[in-house]
């Protein structure tokens, strides 16, 4: 039972969004992004290997879909602490009955939401508001050569990003479409 997140599931198996449980004051609130304990419950199996933080200065702007191949993928925690994004999460695991379904769930600093993305999923966002600042915990550290990368506006993955896609990295916009047989990535 956890009692720091409100957890919601999605149609998609391992897929979670965590609301925060705020504590508040006349000062404003405290709220925990990450707990051991309670994600354990919940799919976090280990220690947090990196955090990351990010801005995004223009709305518009996408990030992704990202993820790393085994033996280093990784479940990730996201969570938006300024702005507004739409945050999207595809399934990549070969034999998942769910494979290439995404979930797209905004995040906000004001909803305290956070999605917990397990391992075989591509990441990515949209922001939906100038100034987005994100945090990242990831259960593997980031290595280079097993990043991948898919196209967030492959029509095969039919993403409806809310707002016209802007600011792409070089990288992200040059991911190739998939090919009718991509099998996704093994367990
Ligand atoms: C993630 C990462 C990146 N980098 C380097 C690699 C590039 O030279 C540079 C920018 O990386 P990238 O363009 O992948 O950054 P984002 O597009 O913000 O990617 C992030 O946002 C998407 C939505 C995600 O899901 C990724 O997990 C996350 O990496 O930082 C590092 O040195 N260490 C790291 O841990």
């Amino acid at each position: 039972m956890t009692v720091r997140f409100e957890i919601e599931t999605t149609p998609i198996e391992g897929l979670l969004v965590l609301k925060r449980r705020r504590i508040t004051d006349e000062r404003g609130h405290i709220s925990r992004l990450f707990c051991s304990d309670e994600l354990a419950e919940i799919g976090w199996r280990g220690p947090v290997a990196q955090v990351n933080e990010s801005a995004s200065r223009f709305a518009g702007t996408v990030r992704g879909m990202h993820f790393q191949s085994p033996p280093f993928s990784e479940i990730k925690l996201v969570t938006c602490v300024a702005g507004c994004i739409l945050d999207v999460a595809i399934d990549l695991r070969r034999n998942s009955p769910t494979f290439l379904n995404h979930v797209a769930v905004e995040l906000s600093a004001d909803n305290a939401c956070s999605f917990l993305i397990p391992e075989g999923f591509a990441h990515g966002f949209q922001a939906l508001t100038d100034d987005v600042r994100m945090i990242y915990a990831h259960s593997a550290p980031y290595h280079a050569e097993a990043e991948g990368g898919l196209s967030p506006t492959d029509p095969r993955l039919g993403v409806a990003w809310p707002l016209p896609v802007r600011h792409l990295s070089p990288r992200d916009a040059g991911h190739p479409l998939l090919d009718a047989d991509y099998q996704g990535l093994a367990a």
